[in-house]
């Protein structure tokens, strides 16, 4: 294994190791990027939902086990891009109280050891490199921002904006999501996005999704000082004899195994594929696997309490564009319930091909294609709590995921809730769950909001990382994907690991 040196290694290009390269590649530093996946092809399939929704396509084909030694196929893929490749791209921030304790119906959500303050000057860079569209001040719970968003919001089409002026009638506060989409509403024959029904949860052929792939590998790939592999998969870090630095990436690539060094190593693996990675590199100075003297590395996974369904009603519901709306009023509870509930937002255009796979629920065929031709289609996500059972292990090389629902109160009001609203503005005679979204037939797989396994914290005994996202115990080793979270608030994550991302980003840069 010939070896060679960078000062900075990155494992993984999501939202986590995509904007960190984005961040340190103007430092003129040595910069390796390691990605296990390939650029995602552009392909017609990339808009075809029976090919991206029934067949998976783009996620892998890998099996994960449950706590019962199940196998699962989970709903991720592994892209240059990571699962930005694919996601809706509603990028939120996380609320001003979500940074604190929260008492939750089903226990309590722990305090963050950085406050919304600090982490709101790289919200607002990652508003902008993503070129966020949104507007502030329509969302009541929306924390204080120090400007406004790069661009205005993407305007709903008429059906969501009869039902935005029905909510407000109502006396509930409607938003717009904020997008990352290059959308240019008023110059659609300029604009790079067209406008389309197959963005969330599809790749985009027109790469008008900003994603990590696009708005920040693509842009520092040809720069002289980064370097990036794809098809290379890490498959564990080796420290010095001291265990306190790692000294040597191993990765395989085309069948082989090749080893790197790197002053500082970052991993970025997505927060379940990072878990497993610290546990594969178990040594002598880090039995239970490495900067795991906490035993934390794997525990705390979560993953958000997700729920769509489909209100179907007897007016036609043309849109083309449809997530366009989000609703917060219950994010912190009601009069009647005095815990947090969670968030409501519009899904992407449902259509016949992905409710065809819940077909023996339903009727086939036409009434199916009817169905989705008069349905709102929905996502309602409620917090889930760190619980350090719910967690991450590796057997026989092999990712076990063992994870129990926690604190349904709140998000089982909240679904009930928006169906009685959608019932008393006449948008819905009827709700139809619908399970397709994350593919939920198997709760499991639905793992696209996985986060919390290498939580950050001040306290080395209950925490992997520090506030810099460092390993406690390893020198030269860093986290920035998803799993620094401690809690996973209600919103979309996304956003919220890009900040990161540039947050530490500028500390490993001045150092
Ligand atoms: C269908 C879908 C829709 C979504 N919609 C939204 C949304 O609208 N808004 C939002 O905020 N979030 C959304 N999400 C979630 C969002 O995509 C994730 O939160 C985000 O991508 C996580 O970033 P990450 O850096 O933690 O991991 P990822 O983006 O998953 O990146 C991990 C990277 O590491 C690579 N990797 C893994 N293991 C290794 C290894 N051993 N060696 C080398 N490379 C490795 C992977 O290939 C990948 O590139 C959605 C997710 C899905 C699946």
């Amino acid at each position: 294994m010939a070896e060679e040196k960078y000062d900075f290694i990155i494992i993984g290009t999501g939202a986590g190791g995509g904007t960190l390269l984005h961040k340190l590649a103007p430092t003129g530093k040595r910069i390796l990027v390691l990605e296990r996946g390939g650029f995602l092809p552009r392909e017609k399939e990339n808009w075809d939902t029976v090919q991206v929704f029934q067949k998976d396509r783009y996620h892998t084909d890998e099996e994960w086990k449950d706590h019962k030694g199940r196998s699962f196929h989970p709903g991720t893929g592994y892209w240059v891009g990571g699962n930005t490749k694919v996601y809706g791209a509603a990028l939120f921030r996380l609320r001003e109280k979500d940074f604190g304790l929260v008492e939750h119906s089903g226990g309590v959500s722990p305090a963050w050891p950085i406050s919304y303050k600090e982490l709101e000057p790289y919200y607002t860079q990652a508003e902008k490199l993503y070129g966020v569209r949104g507007r502030r001040q329509m969302d009541r719970t929306e924390p204080k921002a120090s400007e406004e968003y790069p661009f205005g919001p993407i305007k709903h089409e008429p059906r969501i904006q009869e039902i935005h002026n029905l909510l407000e009638k109502k006396g509930y506060n409607p938003f717009y999501i904020p997008l990352g989409v290059k959308l240019h509403d008023d110059m659609l024959e300029s604009s790079k996005c067209i406008r389309c029904d197959t963005c969330d949860g599809f790749p985009c052929l027109v790469h008008a999704k900003s994603d990590a792939d696009v708005d920040c590998v693509r842009p520092n790939m040809t720069m002289q000082n980064v370097e990036l592999r794809t098809h290379a998969k890490v498959e564990c870090l080796v420290t010095d004899e001291s265990g306190k630095r790692v000294e040597t990436v191993v990765y395989s690539k085309d069948g082989e195994k090749h080893a790197v060094k790197g002053n500082t190593v970052v991993i970025s693996c997505g927060a379940v594929n990072s878990a497993a990675l610290l546990l594969a590199s178990a040594n002598d100075k880090h039995p239970d696997g490495l900067a795991n003297s906490s035993g934390m590395v794997g525990r705390n996974f979560m993953k958000h309490n997700n729920g769509a369904i489909l209100g179907i009603s007897s007016k036609p519901n043309p849109t083309v564009f449809q997530k366009t709306m989000a609703v917060n009023d219950f994010y912190w509870g009601d009069d009647e319930f005095k815990y947090p509930m969670g968030h409501v937002q519009l899904l992407g255009k449902v259509n016949k091909d992905m409710l065809a796979a819940d077909a023996p629920a339903f009727a086939p065929g036409l009434v199916l294609d009817k169905m989705a031709s008069h349905s709102v289609d929905w996502w309602i996500t409620g917090e889930d709590l760190p619980d350090p059972e719910n967690r991450v292990t590796l057997k026989d090389g092999k990712i076990h995921l063992h994870y129990t629902d926690n604190n349904l109160k709140g998000f089982d009001r909240l679904m009930k809730k928006w169906c009685d609203i959608l019932k008393e503005i006449e948008c819905a005679d009827y709700i139809v769950p619908h399970s397709l979204y994350f593919r939920k037939k198997i709760p499991l797989q639905a793992v696209g909001h996985q986060c919390g396994t290498a939580r950050f914290g001040e306290d080395p005994k209950t925490s992997v990382l520090d506030k810099n996202c460092r390993t406690h115990d390893v020198e030269n080793l860093y986290v920035v994907d998803g799993s620094f979270f401690p809690s996973s608030g209600a919103v979309n994550p996304s956003l919220t690991i890009m900040a990161n991302a540039l947050r530490v980003g500028e500390h490993l840069a001045k150092s």
